[in-house]
């Protein structure tokens, strides 16, 4: 179907819904099954995720025809500000919506209390729609830290073959494997153990004499370089890149113990349906063996009296959303941006954008907006308008 055939023309309008992601932005239309496009977010500082223009200018050419847009965003307020300035003041979209990517995931299901784990980079935690923040948990670990492990470890450890000779390490063939190389392989070739094979080999890596032996790697791989080159990729490497994940760092905090510490900051009435409603997102979760690892984790550690005493259940189950995991939650834009009478009531309009010149920070509820933004002798305009509707 091409692609913008019956939208825009009439009739109820469709929003377009924007994941923007600090790896990768998805970007589709509400009421769809999946995203149009996924392109890469570029990240032009560490610590601060920025649109790149590529990807900005990915969402304009839609806008242009389209006209309403909802957004889905979890980032911070400065950035949203600066969408709202583009979309209201240049494309004059008639709404924006900001959703929080975690409670979006949540939509997919149909139910109503979610422990959401996010792997990308955050976790978080979300109960009866309502986020507890107090039991929010985040732990820099994700697709990146996954990503420059492997480009250290093939750049140790792996050897090309040339049209020159075979076997030459990597620095004296080329300066460094391209960026998009390493998560081309990370994706294809690299996977996570299971817990019995995965303590073997965190056990090897750590045993100082030697003493402790590491299972049989995979096989190695051979991935095509450019160039008639031909890089051996280590099985050793494939099995155990995604280890760090479960490895307890000093803290002894891993994936599986965030998620755990989470449930225990939650009230004690809420765990058991919590832990038998997690929701795991982002696409790291896609490494083949992720959630069977996580599972498994999970399952030994409330064993432990750490965790046996503290939490009260030990019955944990991961749902299957309807889409990919590093989808999910556009997935849940998109079916929130088709309720038309919801999405209208609950997105910040273009006059309201207009008079107030900036949209409301959520997270500072208790501090209301300067009186020197309304104009003397005027009351501020209404926040929410039904803007998506043609009715007059
Ligand atoms: N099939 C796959 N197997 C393994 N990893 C994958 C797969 N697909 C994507 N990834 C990894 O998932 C990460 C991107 O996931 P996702 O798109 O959920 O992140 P994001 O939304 O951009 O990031 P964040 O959630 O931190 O904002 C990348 O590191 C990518 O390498």
């Amino acid at each position: 179907m091409p692609l913008f055939e019956g939208l825009g023309s009439g009739g109820e309008k469709t929003a377009v819904v924007v994941d923007l992601g600090a790896a990768y932005t998805k970007c589709g239309f509400a009421g769809e099954t999946g995203p149009r496009f996924i392109i890469p977010s570029e990240v032009k500082r560490a610590g601060s995720p920025e649109v790149s223009l590529r990807t900005l200018m990915g969402i304009i050419s839609i806008s242009n025809l389209i006209r309403v847009i909802f957004v889905k965003l979890r980032f911070m307020h400065q950035l949203k500000d600066d969408i709202c300035l583009v979309f209201f003041k240049h494309f004059e979209v008639p709404s924006v919506l900001f959703a929080p990517s975690h409670l979006m995931s949540v939509m997919t299901l149909g139910i109503q209390s979610a422990l959401v784990m996010d792997c990308g980079y955050t976790e978080t935690l979300i109960y009866e729609g309502v986020p507890i923040l107090s039991a929010w948990e985040a732990l820099p670990m994700g697709g990146k830290a996954i990503h420059r492990e492997l480009h250290s470890l093939l750049s140790e450890q792996c050897t090309l073959d040339t049209d020159s000779g075979t076997g030459l390490s990597l620095p004296t063939v080329i300066s460094s494997i391209p960026e998009d190389v390493v998560e081309d392989i990370k994706v294809r070739v690299c996977f996570v153990s299971d817990l019995q094979r995965g303590m073997k080999i965190q056990e090897a890596k750590f045993n100082m004499d030697g003493s402790a032996e590491r299972p049989a790697p995979p096989p190695d791989v051979e991935y095509p370089l450019g160039g008639r080159k031909i890089l051996h990729i280590k099985g050793s490497i494939r099995d155990s890149v995604a280890e760090m994940l479960f490895e307890q760092d000093n803290e002894e905090k891993s994936i599986a113990t965030l998620l755990l510490d989470t449930l225990v900051k939650c009230p004690i009435d809420t765990r058991k349906v919590l832990s038998e409603n997690v929701v795991i997102i982002g696409g790291t979760a896609m490494l083949p063996g992720f959630l069977h690892r996580l599972l498994s984790e999970i399952r030994s550690l409330v064993e432990k009296p750490k965790y046996c005493d503290a939490l009260a259940t030990k019955s944990f189950r991961i749902h299957s959303p309807p889409a990919k995991p590093n989808c999910t939650a556009w997935l849940g834009g998109a079916i929130f941006g088709a309720l038309q009478d919801i999405l209208g009531s609950r997105s910040v309009s273009r006059d309201y954008y207009n008079q107030m010149g900036r949209i409301p920070d959520w997270c500072c509820l208790s501090t209301p907006l300067p009186d020197s933004v309304y104009e003397a002798g005027k009351t501020p305009p209404p926040l929410m308008k039904r803007a998506f509707s043609t009715e007059k």
